[in-house]
């Protein structure tokens, strides 16, 4: 009816007008920010719809590579947006007292329960809140309590190698080909479940997605890592939430799930929640079992003591920031590891002479060939190989977005104004030649064990797997308990070859970089190693 009454020539009107609204808004997005200096692509100032694109291929860090490869240490992929390769702007963008929040990417990744924002030490860009949050918890993931956790993930172990033994070890055909990196993703999944609640999520026993949580994580990451926000940003329509809170996050939805007529809880919220009532229901029946050195007790301690800050909201947020960051960024560590290796033989012949001759010695207790942390937390091959993994495949593939404070700041000589969004990608901070050597591009763990000290120091301080300085991950011990553990745990029990020697894996970034047709055949060793 309106167009009826309007006409062609009102249309006509109307759509020159948008189209010139549009115009002015990509040259102001272009010119308007102080950011027209930065090099980069002539297209990406105009619009964030250029890097929602350029994320949407699934190859985000390979593209961030050859930017900086062609445009140098900075390189402006939006409207306010920059992308740094200079190891030292890391120290100015992430240190503590730096005052750089998340951006609005973070909020973003909240998950619901009950239709209620699950406000995580990953996900939250309040910066008061996160601080108070990290205090109040900071003990549970200490190195020193690392040898607590060890049994919960012996537990998964044993079992992982039984399921593996009974359905791939040394069946012929088809049925003898494992798909690994399905597999080191139950096993990260379960130990995490483990770790958290004392209860495997059960990936490994039934060797499948259970309640569909993994699906639903990667179904989430796809679209965190679309960027609807972000893309919309340009037209301050509303920063990062508009699209957010029309789609997930949209009221109506969420007034629809607190009042309980819908389900929008993540089936990961969902697992939560069930065994933090199990635990409640146990204590109400004093039944207070072994498994007392689990996050959750450890998570419930902290709120006994601030119960006001820590409710039982936030309780469950922690286990669930623990399930959503621990998880998946661990199995893809440990899909690097053996892929690497399997890839390059002469250093997986090193790695095994290291493991035979720690075993010769005695170095090794338990008969079940499980390690333990003590015993390989120091094998220097073992560490410069986790290292060169965690260089050549880090979990996390887009950059580590932050906003620039008020006064703006100099960096790899230019200036940024306040309110500009950025970040370093680790995928492109480990290619620096400088740091890495000429060979930056290839995976070679001997690099760990040449350097000098000075030099090794200057790597260890560039490696950006864990992101760094007051966001850094919480976790980051547990994940390197796993991997010290796993890693000799597989390799002193089965010879791994690599089912299809000429394929490469495939690699999907959204946000996290996961790998996929990663198949291998495994013998048993007559002998543990
Ligand atoms: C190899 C395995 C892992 C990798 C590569 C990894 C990577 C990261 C990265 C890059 C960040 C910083 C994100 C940012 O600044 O935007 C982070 C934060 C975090 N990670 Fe991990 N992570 C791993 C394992 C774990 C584990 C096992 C846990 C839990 C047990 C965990 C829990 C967390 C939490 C809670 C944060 C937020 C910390 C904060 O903001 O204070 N991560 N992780």
């Amino acid at each position: 009816m309106i167009l009826e009454h309007l006409g062609f020539g009102s249309l006509k009107i109307l759509g020159l007008a948008l189209l010139a609204g549009l115009l002015f808004r990509g040259v102001f997005n272009k010119y308007g920010h102080g950011l027209h200096n930065i090099p980069g692509p002539w297209i990406a100032g105009f619009s964030d719809l250029w890097r929602l694109f350029l994320v949407r291929r699934r190859h985000a860090q390979e593209e961030h590579i050859a930017l900086h490869q062609k445009y140098g240490p900075i390189v402006r992929l939006g409207p306010r947006v920059v992308s740094i390769a200079d190891p030292d702007a890391i120290k100015t963008i992430y240190s503590p007292s730096a005052g750089w929040s998340k951006s609005q990417f973070y909020p973003v990744q909240q998950a619901l329960a009950k239709g209620k924002r699950l406000e995580t030490m990953f996900n939250t860009a309040n910066d008061r809140y996160h601080a108070k949050l990290r205090r109040s918890v900071s003990n549970s993931y200490a190195m020193s309590t690392l040898v607590a956790f060890e049994p919960f993930v012996d537990s998964t172990s044993i079992e992982f190698l039984k399921q593996l033994k009974t359905r791939f070890v040394d069946k012929p055909g088809e049925d003898g080909i494992c798909d690994f990196g399905a597999w080191l993703q139950f096993y990260a999944f379960d130990v995490i479940g483990e770790l958290t609640f004392s209860k495997r999520l059960g990936f490994v026993e039934k060797g499948a997605d259970v309640d569909n949580i993994i699906r639903d994580l990667e179904s989430f990451l796809d679209y965190v890592s679309w960027d609807y926000a972000n893309s919309m940003n340009h037209l301050k329509v509303g920063q990062i939430p508009f699209l957010d809170n029309l789609l997930i996050k949209n009221p109506l939805k969420l007034w629809a799930a607190q009042s309980g007529l819908i389900n929008t809880s993540a089936p990961v919220a969902q697992f939560a929640r069930k065994h933090i009532t199990e635990r409640q229901n146990d204590e109400s029946l004093g039944e207070e079992k072994s498994r007392r050195g689990d996050f959750l007790n450890r998570f419930k301690e902290a709120r006994a003591k601030d119960p006001d800050f820590i409710t039982e909201q936030l309780v469950l947020a922690l286990t669930v920031a623990n399930m959503f960051a621990g998880s998946d960024t661990t199995g893809i560590t440990m899909r690097a590891v053996f892929y690497f290796l399997l890839k390059n033989p002469s250093t997986m012949n090193s790695l095994l002479a290291e493991i035979s001759e720690k075993s010769k010695a005695g170095g090794f207790s338990r008969e079940d060939g499980l390690p333990q942390w003590e015993e390989v937390r120091d094998m220097p091959y073992l560490g410069a190989v986790i290292n060169e993994s965690l260089r050549c495949h880090p979990a996390v593939g887009l950059t580590l977005e932050r906003m620039v404070p008020a006064n703006g700041v100099k960096l790899a000589g230019y200036f940024l104004p306040g309110g500009t969004i950025a970040g370093c990608s680790a995928w492109v901070l480990h290619q620096s030649t400088d740091v890495y050597g000429k060979d930056a591009a290839d995976f070679r763990p001997e690099r760990w064990l040449e350097a000098t000290t000075e030099q090794r120091r200057k790597m260890n301080n560039t490696l950006f797997s864990f992101g760094a300085g007051a966001r850094t991950c919480i976790g980051k011990n547990i994940s390197l308990l796993e991997l010290y553990k796993l890693v000799p745990a597989i390799l002193r029990r089965f010879e791994l070859e690599l089912a299809h020697p000429e394929a490469s894996w495939k690699t999907h970034n959204a946000w996290f970089v996961r790998q996929r047709e990663f198949y291998v055949r495994l013998k048993e060793r007559k002998q543990i190693l």
